[in-house]
Order: C-alpha cells, then sequence, then structure tokens
C-alpha cells in the first residue's frame, strides 16, 4: 500500500534540531520510504493533499496507565497517598479483565485524537492493554506493574505473566514489553534485585515510579537510609535501559546517579501539580544532558491523555518556577514529546522523527484551525497554541488509523457506552452533571 503526502508542510529533524518544510512525504508498507523526491517505482494507492496542513511526528506518551481512564474524574482534589491507597486501590481490586480492556480502548482513542501514536503503559491485567493495541493499530510498549517483597509467591506470579503477555504478543511487532516494578514503597529491595536480574537475563528494560512524592521521599529515607533513586541503582534497577517516571523530589546527586547510568526521565507535570507533588526539576536534568521525555500517567491523576495538554503545560510551568522564559523552548518541547521519548523507549531507529526508513507514525493536523493561524512559527503553535482538536488523520505503522477525525479502528459509540457502564455497576457514578 503506497500512500502519498502531497506538498505538505512537515516538522523535519535537521541535525538536532526541528525545521518546518514544504515537501512529499512517501510511504510503503509500514514504512515512510522517501521525503522529497519521489522514489522509482512508487505506486501511490493513496494521495493525501497537503493543502492547509502540516505532519508532524506521532507524540509519544512515556508514562501512563491506559486502563485508568475508566477511573478519570472518579478521585480527585486528594493527597498523593490518599489518592493512590485510599480510593484507586479498592477500585482496582473490584475491576475485571474486561474493565481494563474498555479503559485501554478509551485512552488509545484519546491518544490517537491528539496525536499520539506510541505510549508506554504500566498495567496489571495481562493481554487486555495488548488486545486494545492490536485491535486499535496503536504502537505501544506494555509493562507488567509488579509489587512484591523478597520472593514471595505473589511477585514471582506477576513477573512470570509479564513473560507470558510478552510471548503471547510476538505476532504484532507494534507492542514491544518492559518490566514494569511498581516503586520503591511497593516493591522492597530484595524483590527490587529479583526483578533487575530478571530483566537482564530476558533482556527487558525496565519502566518504574520513582520520587514522585515527598511522603514516598521520607518512607524509602526511613526504611533504607537513602533516596528512592539511590534505592533503585542500588538494586540494579539502572543495570538494563530503565525510564523513571515523575522524577519530582530528587537532588543534584540523584541526577548525577541517573546521567551517569543513562536513564530515561519521564516528567508528567499535569498529575505531579494534581497530586499536589510539585514540579520536577526538567531544566536542571535537561542541563545535566539526562534524556527527558513526557508523559500524562493515567485518567485518574490529570485527568487527561491529550499530550498537547502536557506539552502546553511542560514549555510553561518551568519559566514560571525558574522565573526564566528561556525554559523549556518551543522545540525543546517538541523533541522531549517525540524524539526524546523514541530514545526512551528504544524505538529510536523505528518512529520519533519523520526520516525515511523508519516507521510511518504521522499526525496530519489542520492549519485552518483558530490556534494554528497565523502559520509564522509553527513550532511554537504546537507547543503553545495547539489543544490536539487540530488533529485531523492519524497514520501508525503505514496505516491509516484515524480520518477526518473519526477513529477507523475501534467502534468509539461503543467505547463510551461500555465505560460509562462500568461506572454505573461499580456504583462511581455521582450523578454530578
Ligand atoms: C502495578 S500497575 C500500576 C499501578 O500504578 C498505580 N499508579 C497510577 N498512577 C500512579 C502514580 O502517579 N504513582 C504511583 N502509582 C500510580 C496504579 O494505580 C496501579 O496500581
Ligand atoms: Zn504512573
Amino acid at each position: 500500500m503506497g500512500i502519498v503526502l502531497k506538498n505538505i508542510l512537515a516538522v523535519l529533524p535537521e541535525g538536532h534540531q526541528d525545521v518546518v518544510k514544504e515537501t512529499n512525504i512517501y510511504i510503503e508498507d509500514s514504512r515512510i520510504v522517501a521525503i522529497g523526491t519521489k522514489p522509482a517505482g512508487f505506486v501511490a494507492d493513496k494521495v493525501i493533499d497537503g493543502k492547509d496542513r502540516l505532519a508532524i511526528p506521532g507524540l509519544i506518551n512515556c508514562h501512563t496507565h491506559s486502563y485508568m481512564s475508566f477511573m478519570r474524574n472518579v478521585a480527585d482534589d486528594l493527597s498523593f497517598m490518599d489518592w493512590l491507597f485510599g480510593t484507586i486501590d479498592p477500585i482496582e481490586q473490584q475491576m475485571t479483565d474486561e474493565d481494563t480492556y474498555w479503559g485501554a480502548c478509551l485512552a488509545i482513542i484519546e491518544m490517537m485524537k491528539s496525536g499520539t501514536t506510541c505510549f508506554n503503559d504500566m498495567q496489571m491485567n495481562i493481554h487486555q492493554t495488548t488486545k486494545a493495541v492490536k485491535e486499535s493499530g496503536m504502537r505501544a510498549v506494555i509493562c507488567r506493574g509488579l509489587v512484591g517483597s523478597g520472593d514471595d509467591e505473589a511477585g514471582q506470579i506477576r513477573l512470570k505473566q509479564a513473560y507470558e503477555e510478552r510471548d503471547a504478543a510476538k505476532d504484532c511487532d507494534r507492542l514491544t514489553f518492559m518490566l514494569g516494578p511498581h516503586a520503591p514503597y511497593t516493591c522492597d529491595d530484595a524483590y527490587m534485585r529479583i526483578v533487575s536480574e530478571e530483566a537482564k537475563k530476558n533482556h527487558m528494560g525496565i519502566h518504574v515510579h520513582l520520587s514522585e512524592s515527598e511522603s514516598e521521599i521520607q518512607q524509602i529515607k526511613e526504611k533504607y537510609g537513602m533516596s528512592p533513586i539511590e534505592m533503585a541503582v542500588q538494586n540494579g534497577l539502572f543495570d538494563v535501559p530503565a525510564i523513571a517516571a515523575h522524577c519530582v523530589q530528587i537532588t543534584e546527586s540523584d541526577m548525577d546517579i541517573l546521567k551517569k547510568k543513562n536513564v530515561s526521565v519521564v516528567t508528567n507535570p499535569a498529575s505531579n501539580m494534581k497530586l499536589g507533588n510539585g514540579f520536577a526539576p526538567v531544566p536542571a536534568m535537561i542541563e545535566k544532558g539526562i534524556n527527558v521525555c513526557l508523559g500524562t500517567d493515567g485518567a485518574a491523576s490529570n485527568n487527561s491523555l491529550n499530550m498537547f495538554h502536557e506539552l502546553s503545560l511542560l514549555t510553561l510551568i518551568h519559566k514560571g518556577v525558574k522565573k526564566t522564559p528561556q525554559c523549556v523552548s518551543a522545540k525543546e518541547g517538541f523533541r522531549i514529546a517525540t524524539i526524546n521519548g523514541a530514545k526512551a523507549l528504544g524505538l529510536e531507529q523505528e518512529t520519533g522523527s519523520l526520516e525515511a526508513g523508519k516507521k510511518a507514525d504521522i499526525a496530519i493536523l489542520n492549519l485552518n484551525t483558530p490556534s494554528l493561524t497565523p502559520r509564522n512559527n509553527l513550532i511554537a503553535g504546537l507547543s503553545y497554541s495547539a489543544n490536539g482538536s487540530e488533529v485531523e488523520t492519524v497514520i501508525i505503522d503505514g496505516k491509516i488509523t484515524m480520518e477526518n477525525r473519526k477513529v477507523l479502528t475501534l467502534d468509539e459509540d461503543m467505547v463510551y457506552k461500555k465505560v460509562n457502564d462500568i461506572i454505573v455497576r461499580m456504583g462511581l457514578d455521582k450523578k454530578e452533571y
């Protein structure tokens, strides 16, 4: 199947910068085969007219819990530990596999409609998110969330499930897998060591929540006499490619460890603000050369999976916090939301930028929209002005998954109905319209 995006403005990499240029993008099967000149023998089955349109690499959401979409707006304005253990945990105890499948479908619809083409998920009900990813045409990294202590049986079972899920999805190359030790306050040091060894043996990366709240710092200090980052490095978590979500409450020496061990940090500004956890020191991490990428966290703590919303926060809040308007520029922010995410997920050769040879993971935005008019600086427009509703067409792995804002791969109305039914069944419907 050949698709050409004809005479389209596109965000293209030029050295370590992105530039906007008018060009043609040629797609064959799952990949971009050429940008600019038509390759010999290329046959277009579909021509997308690029007039008044902007092609961007699909955004990469590096930390979410897609199943949690069905918990949107059910646990608001609570402190972090009350939110997690007092409200979310009891709901998770009663949710079924099917609930998590519909939650993941809803998340995928929301992400696709706002230009995300790849996400990194931490979840607990295996086979459900993978099913939603396979059906929807999305790209994802799936991490079985792991909690445990020592070599307790439950922790071992969860590890086995991680492999079972990975092995059952071998037929889908849009899916890759990592291990997801939840956090230092839910995995003790012995279990962290087991997970690290397993990751090493199985050539898998690690995705972990770290240094998110002051109460986490306190708990880990009391238990181990060190910071969560020190606890993680001491137990081998960073001896494989690692992604640390949050890193809000970190010190200079924590940052040195993250840099030395090549850990990618996912910043989640909305979730960190909403749960009252603070602001990650993103400008300092960038300065140190740490690979910073962007995530939404789950819809129960954000309460949105719209990466344009997150990108806007990322490029605004640090200017305010540091009283420095140069902090996290529009161009820096856009790369954090795209190529840095691909690097973190080990997918840099495949996605994260529009380049010949890479997978065709592309969002096409309508420029004849109030937020993207006038067209004087489109990367600033993407970081500061866009809200996601400009995304008109989405191509993932060379397939059109959304056209004229209609998701072609999932039944949107069915998903909305199923998720509303879950909330009623669980008695979470507060009827506060
Ligand atoms: C074990 S699967 C994932 C686990 O993580 C919980 N969770 C969701 N968001 C956060 C967050 O910001 N910090 C810590 N834990 C979080 C989720 O409820 C699941 O239990
Ligand atoms: Zn999280």
